[in-house]
């Protein structure tokens, strides 16, 4: 990801945080639902994170939306789902977009799931990469602690 940005290989993980950065491993899990139509398991949302390593049971119900529309993210055995997080788009200024996805549930089975959270320790500042951004390319987002971040995401505040 890093080279994808024009960076030296380690620059980005460098600055993300290197080996401070925090694994967090949330487990969701989503019984059946006698109206599945009218409810969700997750509702729309951007992970936190840099990025979200997850891996799924093989009941579908995963979905990303991209240009209009909500697509399923077929389930694969054995493959795991990388999600970009908010904390990657800052780190490239938009040049990778955190991806809007949600979750639906079936009416006869249960789906469960394990996402991996790989994000910042909540001391350390994240803003855009200083060499992607440039007269031409001024930055897109504020520069904060990333236990700033959460608290203004996780209160429906402004960044
Ligand atoms: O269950 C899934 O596949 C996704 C869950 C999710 O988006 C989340 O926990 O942030
Ligand atoms: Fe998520």
């Amino acid at each position: 990801m890093s080279i994808g940005l024009g960076l030296e290989g380690q620059e980005l993980k460098e600055y993300a945080g290197g080996d401070d950065m925090i694994h967090l491993l949330k487990i969701n899990y989503y019984p059946p639902c006698p109206c599945p139509d009218l409810v969700l398991g997750v509702p729309q949302h951007t992970d936190m994170s840099y990025i979200t390593i997850l891996v799924p049971n093989e009941v579908q119900g995963l979905q990303a939306f991209r240009d209009g529309h909500w697509y399923d993210v077929k389930y694969v055995p054995n493959a795991l789902v990388i999600h970009i997080g908010d904390q990657m788009e800052i780190l490239s200024n938009g040049k990778y977009k955190a991806v809007l996805h949600r979750t639906t549930v079936t009416e006869t089975e249960t789906r469960m799931s394990w996402p991996v959270f790989i994000e910042p320790n909540g001391e350390h500042v994240v803003g855009p990469h200083p060499k992607l951004v440039n007269e031409e390319n001024p930055p897109k987002y504020k520069t904060k602690k990333y236990k700033d971040y959460a608290y203004c995401k996780l209160n429906k505040i402004p960044q």
